[in-house]
């Protein structure tokens, strides 16, 4: 029977139980809300809930079969995602983009092009690298060397990213907006050409898991397989 990891709390985790139950599939907890288990009605499946941030590694071992996911996570845990999972469909929710963000002050700093600048600059200037906070390592390193920006250094943060600039331990941050808020009250601004990724909530599928079963699980939710 395929195993499907859906997130374990949350707007991700009801969105994935509205999205199924308009398929036909009734999703839900098994227990308690604290207990990780799930029933599922309406399709042969088991049900796991996970962290959002575990099921790319999860589909990439065939642990599970299915997993739904951000498509920001799936690209930043797994180094060619491409060769691990594969999308069978976004989902329409979850929607965030992964930004480049710096000080609202900053005005001479509306491109890309003129960040690289500023990082050129302050390395001269500070004789240390601009920081950027950030948790999406991969994705900010695989962006900025696409726009050949190199004068920077990241500063790992996984959580209140946007409060680095003010705490002085970044220049600037790399983090998911959604409605802007957190970043307006943070008083920073998008580089608007620094898109470095649209993300919504995916079903994916592992490349571990029995082709057959997946597909007619897709036909199932009339999804292409
Ligand atoms: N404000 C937001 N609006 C919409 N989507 C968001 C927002 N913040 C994060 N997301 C998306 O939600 C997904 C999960 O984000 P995150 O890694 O922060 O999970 P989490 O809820 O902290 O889960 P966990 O800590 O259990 O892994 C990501 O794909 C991310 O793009
Ligand atoms: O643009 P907005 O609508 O303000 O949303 C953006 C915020 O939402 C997420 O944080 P979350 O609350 O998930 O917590 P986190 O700091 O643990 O990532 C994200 O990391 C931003 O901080």
């Amino acid at each position: 029977m395929l195993k499907l990891g859906v997130p374990s709390k949350g707007r991700l985790m009801e969105d994935t139980f509205g999205w199924f139950a308009d398929r036909g599939i009734t999703l839900s907890r098994s227990g308690s809300d604290r207990e990780y288990a799930g029933r599922v009605e309406g399709a042969d499946l088991v049900l796991v809930l996970l962290s959002a941030g575990e099921i790319p590694r999860e589909l990439a071992a065939g642990r599970i079969d299915l997993g739904v996911t951000g498509s920001d996570l799936v690209r930043e845990k797994l180094a060619g995602w491409r060769s691990d999972v594969r999308e069978i469909a976004p989902m329409g929710f979850g929607h965030a983009d992964l930004v480049l963000a710096v000080p609202a002050c900053w005005r001479d700093c509306e491109t890309l092009d003129d960040f690289a600048a500023i990082t050129r600059q302050f390395r001269s200037d500070h004789g240390f690298r601009l920081r950027i906070a950030t948790k999406y390592h991969r994705l900010v390193r695989a962006f900025l060397s696409e726009a050949e920006v190199a004068d920077y250094q990241l500063v790992d943060s996984q959580g209140a990213t946007e409060g680095t600039v003010a705490n002085l331990t970044a220049e600037a941050i790399a983090d998911i907006t959604s409605s802007g808020a957190t970043l307006r009250a943070n008083h920073l601004k998008v580089l608007p050409d620094a898109l470095i990724h649209s993300s919504q909530a995916t079903l994916f599928a592992s490349l571990r898991a029995d082709d057959a079963e997946v597909a007619s699980f897709a036909r199932r939710l009339n999804l292409p397989g």
